[in-house]
This record gives C-alpha cells, structure tokens and sequence, in this order.
C-alpha cells in the first residue's frame, strides 16, 4: 500500500460500520476514492461492505450510460454499485445547489438502505481551494473554513471526506499508474456555472497553497469558537418557559467575546428557527448592547428582551406559519420536526387565547414574556383519533448539515432545546479530544 495516499481513511472510524457507501460520479476523484477505499477495506476492514452509488442527475443526455459505465467499472472491481436518479422537475435557477441536495438525499437514501450512516465522497485539495475561493469572492459571513472532513446530513448520514488534503493531480497520477481512465464532465468546464470559473482561476499553485493553508486556519479557529460558544451556552443559557430562553446577567460581560458573540448568533439562530447564523457585524452589535438594560430588539426572527433579570430569548411572533395539516416528517418553522400523522390534525401557532398554566408559571419569570413565547409554539388541533401528533425540536442553523467542526456548540444547543444530541463525528482526530 502507498502510505500516504490510504493515511487520510485512518482518520475514519471504518470499522465500526457494517457498510460504507462510495460516492461515485465516474470523475477522476471519486474513481481513485473507490479503488483507494476498496484496497484499504479489504486491508483494514474486511468485513465492512463497500457499495458504490452513482446518482443520475438527468440533466445531461449521457448521463443514463454514464452511470453504467460507473457500475461496469465497480463491479469488475467486485464492487457492488447501484444508480439512483434524480426525478421529478429541475429549478431553472440554482441548479448546482439543487443538484447537490439531492445528491446528498438520494446518497442518504442509499445509506440507509444499506443500513449505514457513512457516505464517502472524492472531493479533493483542490475542490477545497475552490471552495474557499467562491466564499471569499461572496464573503457571505459563513467564515472561510471550507468543507469540514465530516458532515453531518439531515441529522441522520455523514458524508466524509477523506481525500480532502489530497491534490487532485495526485490521484490522477494514480491512476495513471495503474490504467485505469476516467470520465470528464463537460459541467466542470462550463463557465456559466460559479465553481468551474473559480476553478479555470485557480492556475497559480502559490493560491491554492494560501487558499488551503487559510482553510485550515479558519477551521481550527471555527472550532475554537465553536467550544467556546457551546462552553458559554452550558454556563449561562436556561431553558425558562416553552420557547422561552434566558441568558444570565454575565453573559453579557462573558469572554472570550468572540466566543460569546459566536453563542449568542448561534443562539439567536437557533430560537428563531433560521438556516444561517445572524451575520456577525449586526451580532456583535447586539451583543455590545446586552449590557445597557433595559433593551429590546429583534434579529433572526428571535426578540431579545434584556432586563434586570437577564436576557430573554423568544421566537418573535411575526412570519409564524399559517396552520396546515400536519405531515409525518414535516419541519414546522425551521425549529421542529413533526412526528405521526393524523387524518384531520392541523398544526399552527399556539392560540394565544389559551393561558399558560398559572400553577406552572415560573416565579421570576415575567408572564407576558411566558405568553409571547408560548403563542410562537405548535399547537395541534382537529383530527377524531386519539393519537395527536408529536413536535420534536431540532437545531435550526444545522438540520440540513452539520460540519464536524461545529458539533461542539450544536450539541450544547440541543441540550439547551431538548433536542436529540448529534452522533458522535466518525472523524477519528475529533474523537480523540472527545468532540
Ligand atoms: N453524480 C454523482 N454520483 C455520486 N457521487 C457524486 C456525483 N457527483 C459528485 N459526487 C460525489 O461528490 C464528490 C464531489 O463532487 P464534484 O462535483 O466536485 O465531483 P465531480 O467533478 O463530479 O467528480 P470527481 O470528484 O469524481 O472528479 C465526488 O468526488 C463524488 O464523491
């Protein structure tokens, strides 16, 4: 075995797994990812099943034939392969993003159905300067750490990385060594799309070594601030009241700040059920003005309410869902998860016509606040069966994906909402330091 190219799969928990599922596009990368993963199974796992899964997005006329040119390759590799295609209509605008959602949920699909959380994908150094290139050209406030080794997709499957310090060249080289072709995507090359034009600049190897080396110091930095953040939200935040959340007076005086600015963004995030975190200028802002009591404002759909006894945190009641019927599986309001169908059953806002229970009424806690916050929870209403659904709370800024890097602070969140704790990272150097 070449060490350094099967070093990166040590850093993944394989084994523990009873299946793995390889991504594969028929590209350079992920056709040296299926033969590197296989020879390294068959060495250091043998008993874990390698499946690889093309998905067939559609949007080309090869694509079909493409996919069984995939499965061809893998099965005379003795590699079990399946395709799965991308139905029903295509976005006009936003494609690329489109088609990377539904990548990840049909590969989660795979996933489950082999009974497995772990999904390898073939991106690369160079998928990871790219990235980095396209996010300093947006600068969209979301940090510059790139693409983590792990993800966490739809809380359920992890898309790991493993050649992602891995210089595509050097897998080409691979692969010519040993004969094996590849496919070329003329998408790759198409400039009306954002990515292939950062990649057609990305020439001067000087960037892509400063593009990587500011990746990584953007994710240590992500994770510092991340564990600091989930170390504050443990200190200072309580659940008070249904949906109603209080930060202590030190919060605001709280260090490192940019530890607490991080928290109280996630935070703010979080209660007001929004996908991005707040950006951080209008955070930090926020936070500075904590300490002059008394003070109100509203910032990711989330009222924050300072007084003498501390910070309140609520879901604003503006842009609340009208009631619908309810969905087994549905999100309501970005922060819960519906649970169990009901013929009938409708879900909405809580009618604020309904008193909170006085006898449960926390003592110290203002009870207009306790009504606020309680008229922005689901409520379940109609429907003659006797089972009435359930809402299940989910962390809003990470539903859709959970960089490993951030596992810190989304667990610290999801205990603070009674949320289902992410599973722990197969990436073995955070599981080293208990991340
Ligand atoms: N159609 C697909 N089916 C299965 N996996 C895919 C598909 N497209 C991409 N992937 C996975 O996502 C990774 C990154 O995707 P990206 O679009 O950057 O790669 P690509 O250019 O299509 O192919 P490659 O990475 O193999 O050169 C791939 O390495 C592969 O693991």
């Amino acid at each position: 075995m070449d060490s350094d190219l099967f070093q990166p799969f040590s850093n993944f928990d394989f084994a523990a797994r009873d299946a793995v599922i390889a991504a594969v596009s028929g590209g350079s990368d992920s056709t040296a990812l299926l033969l590197l993963l296989k020879a390294y199974l068959d060495e250091k796992a043998p008993a874990v099943r390698l499946a690889a899964v093309t998905v067939d997005h559609g949007l080309r006329p090869d694509s079909a034939a493409e996919a069984q040119a995939v499965g061809h390759f893998a099965q005379s590799h003795g590699i079990a392969h399946r395709i799965f295609a991308w139905e029903g209509p295509k976005p006009a605008t936003g494609l690329p993003a489109a088609a990377r959602e539904a990548r990840y949920a049909l590969l989660a699909e795979a996933a489950a159905e082999e009974g497995t959380d772990l999904i390898v994908t073939g991106h690369t150094a160079d998928d990871q300067a790219e990235t980095v290139a396209m996010r300093q050209a947006r600068s969209d406030g979301r940090g510059l750490a790139g693409m983590a080794p792990a993800t966490l997709f739809d809380g359920k499957a992890w898309i790991v990385r493993p050649l992602l310090e891995t210089r595509r060249e050097t897998l080409r080289d691979y692969l010519r060594a040993n004969s094996v072709g590849w496919l070329e995507d003329p998408t790759n090359v198409n400039q009306t799309f954002e990515r292939p034009r950062a990649r057609a600049r990305l020439r001067d190897e000087a960037d892509v070594s400063k593009l990587l080396a500011a990746a990584r110091d953007a994710a240590l930095l992500r994770e510092y601030l991340g564990r600091e953040a989930a170390g504050l939200i443990w200190a200072h935040a309580r659940h008070v009241a249904p949906g109603l959340f209080r930060l202590d007076p030190a919060f605001a005086a709280a260090e490192p700040r940019d530890g607490a600015v991080y928290a109280l963004r996630i935070l703010l995030a979080a209660i007001g059920g929004t996908p991005h975190l707040p950006d951080e200028a209008r955070g930090a802002r926020l936070f500075d003005r904590l300490s002059v009591k008394p003070f109100c404002a509203t910032l990711s759909r989330t009222l924050v309410d300072a007084r003498r006894g501390g910070v309140f945190l609520l879901r604003e009641t503006r842009g609340l869902p009208e009631p619908e019927p309810v969905r087994d599986g549905m999100i309501w309001d970005g922060r819960y998860r519906i649970s169990g169908e009901a013929e009938g059953v409708l879900v909405g806002p809580h009618d604020p016509a309904i008193e909170p229970d006085a006898e449960t009424l926390p003592a110290d806690i203002p009870p207009s606040l306790v009504r606020a916050a309680l008229s922005a929870e689901p409520m379940f209403w109609g429907g003659s069966e006797p089972a009435v659904p359930v809402a299940i709370p989910l962390v809003a800024p990470w539903v859709r994906f959970l960089p490993s890097f951030d596992l810190e602070p989304a667990r610290a969140v999801a205990e603070l909402l009674g949320a289902a704790p992410p599973p722990a990272s197969p990436y073995a150097k955070h599981n080293v330091t208990g991340a």
